[in-house]
This record gives structure tokens, sequence and C-alpha cells, in this order.
């Protein structure tokens, strides 16, 4: 199946959004929130000033000599008394405006002595004057339900006053690791053994997309065992995510066990890495059986996992940025599968890994992130070719 077809199939099919709970704005990053607050105030909540300089009424200053009186001093987080016709106030950044003042002068086009200021230059009504509700209009809706919070978003809830949000519950992934080479890092490596890399590339991705993680640890390749852990799995998680297993060697025991449990939906897509992978329920719990070659796996769940557990969690999903630039790499030769090839972007060219191995993780660690080859598409130097960056996909 083609990759977006997929996708389409996989998103359609995730559960509604968990339950809610609030938290203080400290813990929101990247929490989803659950609600579209409104604005309490106006931010700025009142006009005020953009420069160190003299609040004045621009029609005081038609003349282009005008020398003012300066009847107040007004430093930030000071009320100001409204101001006297005729007069001019002293004013810095970020201080209110006094009422009947419409334009700040700033100090390098003034001079000040015994008590009153001279200006050069014109002056116009509004210059160096932050209006009111510039930023946010009182009673209006700060940030959209379904955004996953970033450090901006927080800080604007902050301006408003707000200082706690409701959010959806994180959700809980199982990783079941399929494998009898497994081994986990930190013990001997046997004969034919290899070390467990992928539960912690999938551990890390889930930590960062805000999930719990339940490890169900390594399963050996028989049925009875990967049914067991698909199980305690389903017993547990909102999801279950396994890697290996899912090809199709006898050895292979995923997808049988997945349609003993609950029912396999799909399995195996038009793409490279990945071809293997397998979605489904296991006891309605949605369930990605992703392939065990580690590349294969990281770029599965970036395309596929990602917007489903995020979507899981109540966010609005955007598709990752595409970038169209051009390629340092040539590709005579057509594929057949969509293919997303770990690749760096630096000085305006993108350059592909000259190994493109499934089971080579250095290649991923050097990538900046993925060029994407279209099935027929050959490229020639120079050409414009689609980039995902791997800040789109890896956060
Ligand atoms: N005859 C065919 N053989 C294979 C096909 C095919 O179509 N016909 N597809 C190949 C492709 S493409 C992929 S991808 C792999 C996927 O196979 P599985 O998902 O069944 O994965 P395994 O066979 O269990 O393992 C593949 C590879 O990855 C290593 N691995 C597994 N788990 C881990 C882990 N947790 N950490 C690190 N490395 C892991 C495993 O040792 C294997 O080397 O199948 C091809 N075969
Ligand atoms: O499709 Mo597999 O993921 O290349 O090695």
């Amino acid at each position: 199946m083609p990759v977006a077809e997929a996708l389409t199939q996989i998103l359609a099919s995730a559960p509604a959004a968990p339950e809610t709970e609030t938290v203080y704005l400290e813990q929101a990053v990247a929490r989803v929130l659950a609600e579209s607050p409104t604005s309490p105030v106006a931010v700025p909540p009142a006009d005020n000033s953009s420069m160190d300089g003299y609040a004045v009424r621009s029609q005081d200053c038609q003349n282009p000599a005008t020398t003012l009186p300066i009847s107040q001093r007004i430093p930030a987080g000071s009320a100001p008394l409204p101001l006297e016709p005729g007069t001019a106030a002293r004013i810095f950044t970020g201080a209110e405006m006094p009422a009947g003042a419409d334009a700040v002068v700033i100090q390098e086009n003034a001079t000040e002595a015994d008590g009153h200021v001279a200006f050069s230059g014109p002056i116009n009504a509004g210059s160096n004057v932050r209006p009111k509700g510039q930023d946010i209009a009182l009673g209006a809706e700060v940030i959209y339900k379904g955004r996953r919070l970033q450090p901006a978003d927080i800080g604007l809830l902050a301006s408003t006053g707000i200082d706690s949000v409701r959010v959806y519950r994180p959700i809980k992934v199982a990783i079941i690791s399929t494998g009898d080479e497994l081994v986990e890092p930190g013990s001997s490596l046997g004969a034919g053994k290899i070390y467990n890399s992928n539960r912690f590339v999938l551990t890390t991705l889930l930590a960062k997309l805000g999930c719990e993680v339940v490890n169900i640890g390594r399963v050996q390749d028989d049925l009875a065992a990967t049914t067991d852990a698909l199980e305690r799995a389903a017993e547990q998680a909102d999801c279950i995510l396994s890697t290996g297993g899912v090809s199709v060697g006898e050895e292979d025991y995923v997808k049988a066990a997945v349609e003993a449990l609950g029912a396999l939906q799909l399995w195996r897509m038009r793409i490279k890495p990945g071809k293997p992978l397998a979605f489904g329920h296991v006891k309605q719990i949605p369930f990605f059986g992703l392939p065990g070659n580690p590349a294969s796996s990281l770029i599965t769940f970036t395309l596929f996992v990602r917007p489903f557990l995020l979507k899981m969690q109540g966010a609005h999903i955007e598709p990752p940025l595409r970038l169209s630039v051009a390629a340092g790499f040539e590709r005579s030769s057509a594929g057949s599968r969509e293919e997303y090839m770990r690749a760096r972007y630096e000085n305006g060219v993108v350059h592909i890994h000259q190994n493109q191995s499934s089971g080579m993780l250095s290649s991923a660690s050097w990538a900046n992130g993925l060029v994407v080859v279209y099935p027929h598409q050959t490229v020639a130097l120079g050409d414009l070719v689609e980039f995902i960056p791997f800040s789109e996909l890896l956060n």
C-alpha cells in the first residue's frame, strides 16, 4: 500500500482523546491543550511606550521647534497621571502611557534642560506606542484546543495571567522487542547475539512525545511467547509497539499472534525502508508491528506511529514540513517504493548517506533529515528534491 493511503487509514482508526487533567504552566510543555483558553485581560493591558523618551500629545508638537515643560516622570510599573495639555512626560520602555498622550519621542531626538524638553524632527500620533490589546484582545482565544504546547505558547498563556491549563493525560505505550538474538546493553554478548538498540530509540522517541513507556521486554521467536506478550501489553497500555518478527520468515510470529488476539488491518507498505510494517488491533488496543531493522523501525515510527500517537493524545496534527532543496547526489535507477533516505542538508545542498542499509543506525545518527524519492523518480545533481528535517520528525 502506498505511504499516503496507509497513513490516512491508520489515522482514521485512532481512538478518541484520553481524559484530561489540569497542570501548571511549568509542567505544560509538549502537553496537548484540551480546551481553548480565552484571555481574562488585554495584552498589553494598557497603551505603553516601546522606547525611552518623552510622552506627548502629538498636536502639541506640530511646531518644528517645540519646547514643553516636563510635568511627570513615568518609570515602568508606575501608574501615570493624565498628561496635562501643553506638557511632556519623561517615560521609559514598558511604562504605561499617560491618558491624553498619543506619541513618544525617543530621547535621541530630544534635548532636556531646566525641566523642559525640546524636540527635533516630526512627531506622529501613535509613534513608539504599543496599543492596549495589540498582542491579545480581552476575551480572545489565546491558543486553540489540540495545540501541543511550545515554549512561546506557554509564555503567551502566562502573559494573560493564566497559570494552569487543562491538557490530555499522557497515554501509555507498550514496547515489545522480539528476537532470540537480542541482549540488553550492560550484559555480555554471546555467540549469535546483538544488543537491543530499537527499544532505546523508541523509548526516547516516546518520551519526546510525552508518552509513558511500558517495557514488556524481550520476547523469544515463538508463537505462544509472542501471544502472551501481546496480551500483557494490551492489559497495560493504550497502544502497543513491537519490533521485529513481521517479515515473511517462518521465525516471524508477530502477525499470527496479532490475528489470534485481534486483527491485522494493514501489512506491507510501498516504502523503503520499512516495507513489512504492520498495523492492527490486539483486543481493541491499536498495534504497530515495526520492522526489526533499526533504520526501518525509526523511520516507520516517525512517519506512521508519531502522527498516530499525537492524534490519540488529542493533538491537531500537521504534516511534517517538506523543504525543496538541491540534490548533492545522483540516482539514475528508479525504484518501485517510496524511499526515505538518511540525508544531511548543509550549505544549501542535501547529501544522502552512502550506505542506506536498514541495519545501520550510524547513518541515522549522521543525518539531519530524510530525502524522499518517489517511485519511478530519478535524481540528477542539482535537481530539487523533498527533504524532511529531523526537527519535524523527532520532536
Ligand atoms: N525473504 C524476505 N526476507 C526479508 C524481507 C522480505 O520481503 N523477504 N523483508 C526484509 C525487510 S525489508 C525487512 S525491514 C526485514 C524486517 O524483518 P522483521 O521485521 O521480521 O525483523 P527481524 O527479522 O526480526 O529483524 C530484522 C533485523 O533487525 C534486527 N533487530 C531486530 N530487533 C532488533 C532490536 N530490538 N535492536 C536491534 N536490532 C534488531 C535483527 O537482528 C535483524 O538483523 O526483513 C527482511 N527480510
Ligand atoms: O524495507 Mo526493509 O525496512 O528495507 O530493510
